[in-house]
């Protein structure tokens, strides 16, 4: 297992950005990740980013990590991905995963890791180095046996109030043609407590994909529910553990796609990067 994983080290080894330093001086990132690139800047100036995206069901994981896996040409791995495609694939394995997955409980640790190994070794053989991982490490032993193979240069931890999270977990559609995800909810949460309010338009499909939108079987309001009871349950060493290593950045997602794109750019100091890029080209 681990020995599969030590792929994301060899993988790694190629130059791409990286002389950038990190901080958390904009006002929506709530606790300073300042250390955490500032030491590790000659190791990321030679590799690939190799970054981890956490945060509840629902908060959006999977569209940033996409967009910035984009922007940075570095593959995003999403572990609930894996998960699905080994649940449309026949065999024990599926049948196995199916029970799991349908009540909002974790995969096992080894069938997790032994998921992403041969999803890193499939990448690497196709010559990938980097990666954004979203949704994973989701337990301290995954979070460990990750350590132990490679080093994770930044944890974005995202966030949303809790209330609007299951309404975006069933708002949820994926075209089942293109494979592109949208959110048909309309979020419009006011703000109480000296909390400001949230407000984030549904994300809808295009014509073409209207009539093969498809609903995640586990994104019920039930199943939702207890993955977030699940998360918030088995989040917090996480974060901690990440913490303490100065590699967590927390970002309060100020809203939907437009507002909330430029500001996780500019807190990740990547919003002049694409006007960088072309000008090096
Ligand atoms: N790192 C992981 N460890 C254990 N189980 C996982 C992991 N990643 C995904 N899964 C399984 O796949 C399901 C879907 O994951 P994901 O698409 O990340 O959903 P979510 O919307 O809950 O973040 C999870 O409920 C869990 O059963």
């Amino acid at each position: 297992m681990a020995r599969a994983l030590r792929v994301a080290r060899s993988s790694s080894s190629l130059f791409s950005f990286g002389s950038r330093s990190y901080s958390a001086e904009a006002s929506h990132v709530s606790s300073s990740p300042s250390p955490f690139l500032g030491a590790r800047r000659d190791v990321t100036k030679e590799r690939n980013v190799q970054w981890v995206f956490l945060g509840c069901p629902g908060v959006g994981k999977g569209t940033y990590a996409s967009r910035l896996s984009s922007l940075l040409g570095v593959p995003h791995i999403a572990t609930g991905d894996l998960v699905r495609d080994a649940l449309a694939s026949s065999g024990p394995l599926s049948q196995q995963l199916s029970e799991i997955v349908n009540q909002g409980k974790l995969v096992s640790d080894e069938i997790i890791v032994n998921l992403l190994s041969k999803r890193l070794e499939a990448g690497e053989a196709k010559g990938e180095s980097g990666f954004i991982l979203d949704g994973f490490p989701r337990t301290m032993r995954q979070a460990e046996i990750l350590g132990d193979v490679t080093d994770i240069d930044l944890v974005v931890n995202l966030k949303l109030p809790e209330e609007v999270l299951v309404d975006k977990c069933l708002g949820r559609r994926t075209c089942n043609q293109c494979g592109k995800g949208f959110n048909i909810a309309h979020i419009n949460l006011k703000g109480k407590n000296g909390k400001p309010g949230i407000s984030m338009d549904p994300l809808l499909p295009p014509p073409q994909c209207m009539s093969k939108l498809i609903t995640r079987a586990d994104d019920t309001e039930e199943v939702v529910k207890a993955r977030l009871r699940i998360y918030n349950e088995t989040s917090q060493p996480l974060e901690e553990y990440y913490r303490s290593k100065g590699k967590l950045m927390e970002f309060d997602l100020p809203g939907g796609i437009p507002e909330s794109w430029p500001r996780l750019l500019e807190a990740l100091r990547l919003d002049d990067y694409e006007e960088k890029q072309s000008a090096a080209a």
